[in-house]
């Protein structure tokens, strides 16, 4: 047989022979994958009908809610919509969040609209994909693990009183302005050094137009809002290169506070913020570069790590003070705690990290807000190929949605799931019916310095004030991650009362 064939023929002949072979089993394997039925759910044609609808029930507080549930009742916990200008499989209940979030940056990228990834960045982590976010994430949640939240206590304190000096009794108070305020401040301190030299109310200004513009349509002219948000942008990014700029002079002065030392997880105790970090992060000689990060990278990162930390606590701590004005007996609750942990202290004395570990009681009130308002209720995310999930196809490039929010207020996950109960945190809850701040790889890493901020805040609040709502038959419910009310609420001081 084959008379003459050398061991060359030879060789091409198995090649031919595997190739065939795994041409074949792949065929079966895609006509496998093809027989599994896309999830039920009807796709319009024009993008806009489903659209429409679907904003509605994230802008209209009457309608919060109301998409989802229709479709959940006519289709289950998973189904497919066309909404915006793109494919999207919404997917319901613990399940699902543990099937996506476990396997978040495997099978998954994170899906941001365009205007938010060309106003914030493709190098910024929230957007940034494989190696890149490995990268920052190691920086990032070095610099947030509990020694640098603990470095900043006095800090965080310091603006909280400030903020509570300014409150008198008799007054009304407008939550959420107050709430944004506090948590931009603190922000602005904890991830860009706070530094005098900046013009603080015109920065917040400009975050004030990228914030309330990062979702549109982009078109940049000058009167459209990407155009607004694009020069808001731009202004807050000189800002960032001027600071990185002075910086890095004093450094190569010599007279920076770490002198002309790198910074690496040796010394991180010595990065005076976030913007120190990933200004003098320490590069590998091979490198051959001059610095780990570039301007450009460092103004895309901390920008959105102030971005996402004021406008999530701000919310959060709203809901927080929302839940509390409604229910007397949690503040009292509530109160004693932070009484005993004042007096157990000459209570002058700032707060300490060990006081805050005493305020487990305040932890839980903060934990049962986020689960009834969680400013973060909807996590997007792209599916890097065909998967699997419940017997059905999610096919490639489709964007996955999950709902914290609807997880969080199933009576089968947490029941009499309306009631304000901080007490159900004494039990374990299931890791992925509770989702305020994500899970897996791209989980909140300011989880920490978020709930200490709240607890400290809900310390000296329910010190010194009584509160009720000024419209207690308004509805509170987050609006693309804010509350859809100011929360009048009217204050009585503690120490009137009791004199
Ligand atoms: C109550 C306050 C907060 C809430 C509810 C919250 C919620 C969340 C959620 C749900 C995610 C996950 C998004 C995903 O899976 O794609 C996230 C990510 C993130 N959060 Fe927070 N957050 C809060 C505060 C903060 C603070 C204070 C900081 C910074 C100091 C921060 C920085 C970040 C960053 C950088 C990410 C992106 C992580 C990544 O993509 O790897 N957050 N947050």
């Amino acid at each position: 047989m084959a008379e003459g064939w050398g061991s060359a023929e030879w060789i091409e002949l198995a090649v031919c022979i595997v190739v065939i072979l795994g041409a074949h089993v792949l065929s079966r394997s895609l006509k496998l994958r093809n027989s599994l039925p896309l999830p039920p759910g009807k796709l319009a044609w024009f993008f806009w009908d489903d659209t429409k609808d679907f904003l509605r029930s994230l802008t209209v507080p009457t309608e919060v809610g109301k998409w989802i549930e229709e479709r959940r009742a006519r289709y289950g916990n998973l189904f497919k919509a066309r909404v915006f200008f793109r494919l999207n499989v919404f997917a319901l209940g613990p399940e699902a969040n543990r099937f996506v979030l476990s396997n978040d940056t495997k099978f998954f990228r994170s899906s941001w609209p365009k205007s938010f990834r060309e106003l914030c960045g493709n190098s910024c982590i929230v957007v940034a994909s494989g190696e890149q976010h490995r990268r920052l994430r190691v920086h990032v949640e070095q610099f947030l693990a509990t020694d640098a939240v603990k470095r900043f206590l006095s800090t965080i304190e310091g603006c909280i009183l400030r903020c509570l000096d300014s409150w008198q009794d008799g007054d009304v108070v407008h939550v959420y302005p107050e709430m944004h305020l506090l948590a931009f401040t603190i922000g602005y301190k904890f991830i860009l050094g706070g530094s005098k030299d900046v013009d603080f109310d015109k920065l917040q200004e400009h975050y004030h137009v990228l914030t309330s513009n990062v979702l549109c349509f982009t078109i940049n002219l000058p009167w459209t809002r990407y155009g607004k948000a694009m020069r808001a942008r731009n202004a807050i990014h000189e800002v960032v290169y001027a600071e990185i700029r002075k910086r890095r002079a004093e450094w190569n002065s010599g007279v920076s506070p770490f002198g002309k030392d790198r910074l690496s997880s040796r010394n991180i105790q010595l990065a005076r913020d976030l913007l120190d970090l990933f200004t003098f992060w320490e590069v590998s000689p091979e490198s051959g570069k001059e610095w780990e990060f570039t301007e450009d990278e460092i103004a895309q990162n901390v920008i959105v790590m102030l971005l996402a930390s004021h406008v999530t606590t701000s919310s959060a701590l709203t809901a927080a003070v929302k839940c509390l004005a409604t229910r007397p007996d949690i503040v009292q609750e509530l109160r004693e705690e932070c009484r005993s942990v004042a007096e157990s202290k000459n209570s002058n004395k700032p707060i300490t990290w060990v006081d805050t570990k005493k305020l487990q009681y305040a932890r839980k009130v903060i934990y049962e807000a986020v689960r009834l308002h969680a400013p973060t209720s909807q996590l997007n995310k792209q599916a890097l190929s065909d998967l699997e999930f419940a017997g059905c196809r999610i096919p490639k490039d489709w964007v996955v949605v999950l709902f914290a929010g609807e997880t969080h207020t199933k009576e089968e996950n947490f029941p009499s799931p309306e009631v304000f109960n901080p007490d159900r945190f004494n039990e374990k809850i299931d890791l992925y019916s509770f989702i305020p701040f994500g899970r897996g790889a791209r989980m909140c890493p300011g989880e920490k310095f978020a709930t200490v901020l709240m607890q400290i805040f809900l310390y000296h609040l329910v010190q010194r004030f009584e509160f009720e709502l000024v419209r207690p038959e308004e509805k509170f419910v987050m609006l693309l991650g804010r509350p859809n009310t100011d929360l009048p609420v009217k204050l009585k001081s503690i120490r009137e009362m009791s004199e």
